[in-house]
């Protein structure tokens, strides 16, 4: 695991914009799965250096400010889903954490949620500082009861004192566009795009400060990926924070005030949309922007690096069409800071 690459003061500078201070600010996360039976990784634990290990989530610094919306884009595969799941302690076994993310907490003491306590993460973090929308979100919901009652159990449990939990599931429906009747049916009844929109619901149900949306728009068709992610935009100008974990650049394009773009577990671009958008500074989100259909719809060719055996320095130059023959470059692939923008060092092209 390389060293600290952004310090924790320009972390704490670092814009994602704005001068509120973060909601979310991550220094130097890693996520590392480890791999294999732990008898075998002791027996060959030098042999296997560097192969028995998963470098999923590698030093990751961000700060997530109210009104913002950070979109984190990135191949499949590259680390997103994981930096969430890792920020709510969701992780399983095999994961080792390395960094800080420190969540503010208007009531109180700012929570440290990197190996906190299951209590803390459960008891505040979980739907009641952080909402949740999962990947892959009709997995999370039980068969056996319906949309609307696990909606109302969630407003129960987030907020006690609310004396109409059946009023507020509803408005919460009518909020992220779900139809009344889809309440009484059970998961396997809806759609998929339905059933995304019943997480959408479920995520708010605590009233959040900070949301952190992984897919949130698959299997919708496009006005009701834009009603979902306007949703988002709004609940940033009601000065929550959201990351809005996206393959959909469009849908990114639409809401976001900043980008984070991922390759192969590590950030290499944090600018402000409007700036990434119009003007990308690393090649490879350039290249994710040309695959757009707006832009020339070419597909990015080769493949990402194994998480296993990734290269000390930077991870793209094998696929960069900036290095002439492909040459590795062995450049520290840490971010640099110019003006409000952030890029991953990369040899001069
Ligand atoms: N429990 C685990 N053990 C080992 N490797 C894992 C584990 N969970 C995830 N990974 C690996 O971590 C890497 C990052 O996965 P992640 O789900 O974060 O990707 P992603 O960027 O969210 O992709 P997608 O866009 O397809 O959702 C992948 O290589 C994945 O196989
Ligand atoms: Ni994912």
């Amino acid at each position: 695991m390389s060293d600290q690459t952004v310090s924790d003061q320009t972390v704490h500078d670092q814009a994602v914009g704005g001068q509120a201070a973060p909601l979310l600010t991550v220094e130097a996360m890693s996520v590392r799965f480890t791999l294999g039976r732990p008898a075998a990784r002791r027996v060959f634990a030098r042999r296997a250096a560097g192969r028995g290990e998963v470098h999923a989530v590698t030093d990751v610094s961000f700060a997530l400010r109210p009104g913002q919306v950070l979109a984190l884009v990135g191949e499949s595969g590259c680390g997103k889903s994981v930096l969430a799941s890792a920020l709510l302690g969701l992780l399983p076994a095999n994961a080792r954490l390395r960094g800080r993310a420190v969540l503010a907490d208007p009531a109180g003491a700012p929570v440290e949620l990197l190996g906190a306590p299951e209590p803390v993460l459960a008891g505040r973090v979980r739907g009641r500082l952080v909402g949740l929308v999962p990947q892959s979100a009709a997995t999370h919901l039980t068969p056996v009861r319906t949309a609307g009652a696990q909606l109302v159990e969630a407003v129960r449990a987030l907020r006690p004192a609310v004396a109409e939990p059946r009023a507020l599931a509803e408005a919460l429906a009518d909020r992220v566009g779900l139809p009344r009747q889809a309440l009484d049916s059970y998961p396997h009844e809806l759609s998929g795009g339905t059933v995304q929109r019943v997480a959408v619901a479920m995520a708010l149900a605590g009233d959040p400060p900070v949301v952190l949306a992984d897919e949130p728009t698959t299997g919708l068709d496009r006005p009701l990926v834009d009603r979902t992610v306007d949703m988002l935009a709004e609940l940033a100008d009601q000065g929550r924070a959201v990351l809005l974990i996206t393959h959909d650049l469009a849908a990114a394009k639409r809401v976001a005030t900043h980008v984070a773009v991922m390759y192969a577990s590590r950030l290499v671009e944090i600018a402000p949309a409007g700036q990434l958008f119009t003007e990308p500074w690393h090649p490879y989100t350039g290249m994710l922007l040309d695959a757009l259909p707006d832009g020339a719809f070419t597909p990015i060719p080769g493949h990402p690096p194994e998480l296993t055996a990734l290269p000390s320095g930077c991870a793209f130059c094998r696929r960069c069409p900036d290095v002439p023959g492909y040459a590795p470059c062995t450049d520290d692939p840490g971010l640099i800071r110019v003006g409000d923008r952030w890029v991953a060092a990369h040899p001069p092209c």
